[in-house]
């Protein structure tokens, strides 16, 4: 089934699913804080893991003890699709392992 954007009330569940997770213009993002920069530096490396595990890729950035990411769908002209939600739920799941809040 081809992937297709997803619509505001879909977006909306979505979201109340999943605390802490924003649109950003048309973007989804979350930001975690971590203990250290290494930490944080850890944790990039499971998400890029996931990420290429999915073949979807957000902006990832790394900060001293931050992770930030923002992503959205290249292939359907930049919205977000369910393809963005299954990235943030595998990210939701390996944060706290990371000790990220
Ligand atoms: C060829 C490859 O499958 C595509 O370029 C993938 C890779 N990662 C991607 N990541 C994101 N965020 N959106 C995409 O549409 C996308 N497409």
């Amino acid at each position: 089934m081809a992937v297709e954007p997803l619509s505001q009330k879909e977006i909306e569940d979505r979201l109340a699913e999943l605390p802490g997770w924003s649109v950003d213009g048309d973007r989804l993002a979350r930001s975690y804080r971590l203990g250290s920069h290494f930490a944080a530096t850890a944790m990039v490396v499971h998400i890029a893991q996931v990420q290429e595990k999915l073949d979807h890729h957000s902006d990832l950035t790394l900060g001293y003890n931050t992770v930030s990411l923002t992503v959205n769908t290249h292939s359907v002209g930049g919205a977000i699709t369910e393809l963005d939600f299954n990235l943030a739920r595998k990210v939701e799941e390996l944060a706290p392992g990371h000790g990220a809040r």
